[in-house]
């Protein structure tokens, strides 16, 4: 698989709770090798969204497929198997465990399963391997044997993503990264979010201006459940609709 590959494929997607479209229509793409950012203010839709990709929650109307396959009403554990990690808002983590038992828990709760095609070539490896590279990978090795409790808030982030890197998906939803992370913290996760670009599909949904622009590549920018723009940072840095909308004028 080359740069350039089209992995996800939202085509207008709808989804109704009673009389309100939390999300209305949206198509997006997900290619190799990008971060396609997802912004717009609360209750946009955004997290709804991303429940839709990730099977969390069906469609009312639309299709998801994953690099070519339909994977519209499958689990999500079927469409995590199939190779698109997702991390949560609220936090998976087992805080009486260590770092280490986290992330190998993680790597294991996948270990039983069959390996697509789509996975990374990491996903052959054993569960200690694939831990231990999803470790590496997040910048947790040297806090292996902290207990998840006490470590930071940003470090407990991290071991979020260790945790679904473990799973050694293709496809990364990440709901909010960065969330009451300070600055150092943020500055941390955003090299940590630029490393895995090169081998990952990602779709960001972040508050966070400043990493959203430093990081993405393409941006949708929903409101009210339905996409009022979408493009490169600068081309949504100037559109005269989100600047009005969204993003006021700091951007
Ligand atoms: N399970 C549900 N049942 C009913 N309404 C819901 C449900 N989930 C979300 N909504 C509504 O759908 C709309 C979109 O919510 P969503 O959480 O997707 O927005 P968001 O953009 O992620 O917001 P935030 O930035 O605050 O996380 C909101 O009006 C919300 O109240």
């Amino acid at each position: 698989m080359s740069d350039g590959t089209v992995l996800v494929q939202a085509r207008q997607l709808t989804k109704r709770f009673g009389g309100l479209a939390a999300v209305h229509d949206v198509s997006l793409e997900l290619w190799l090798g990008r971060i396609h950012a997802v912004i717009g203010p609360n209750g946009a839709g955004k997290s709804t969204l991303t429940n839709l990709l990730s099977g969390d929650l069906p469609p009312t109307t639309g299709s998801v497929s994953l690099a070519g396959t339909e994977i519209t009403g499958r689990t999500p554990e079927a469409i995590s198997r199939a190779g698109l990690g997702r991390s949560y808002q609220k936090t998976n983590i087992f805080l009486p465990f260590t770092v280490w038992e986290n992330v190998r828990l993680a790597a294991q709760s996948r270990a039983q399963h069959p390996a697509s095609w789509l996975r990374r070539a990491t996903a052959f490896a054993g569960t200690n391997e694939r831990a231990e590279r999803a470790l590496e990978l997040a910048g947790l090795a040297p806090r292996r044997d902290a207990i998840a409790g006490t470590i930071s808030h940003g470090e407990q982030r991290q071991l979020e993503i260790a945790m679904t890197l473990a799973t050694a998906p293709r496809v990364l939803l990440l709901d909010e990264p960065l969330a009451g992370m300070g600055t150092a913290e943020a500055e941390r996760m955003v090299d940590l979010l630029q490393r895995l670009k090169d081998a990952h599909a990602m779709l960001l949904v972040e508050h966070d201006m400043d990493a959203v622009f430093a990081l993405a590549d393409r941006l949708t920018v929903m409101v009210d459940g339905k996409v009022i723009a979408s493009g490169t940072p600068p081309e949504i840095r100037h559109d005269a609709g989100v600047r009005a909308a969204y993003l006021g004028e700091e951007h």
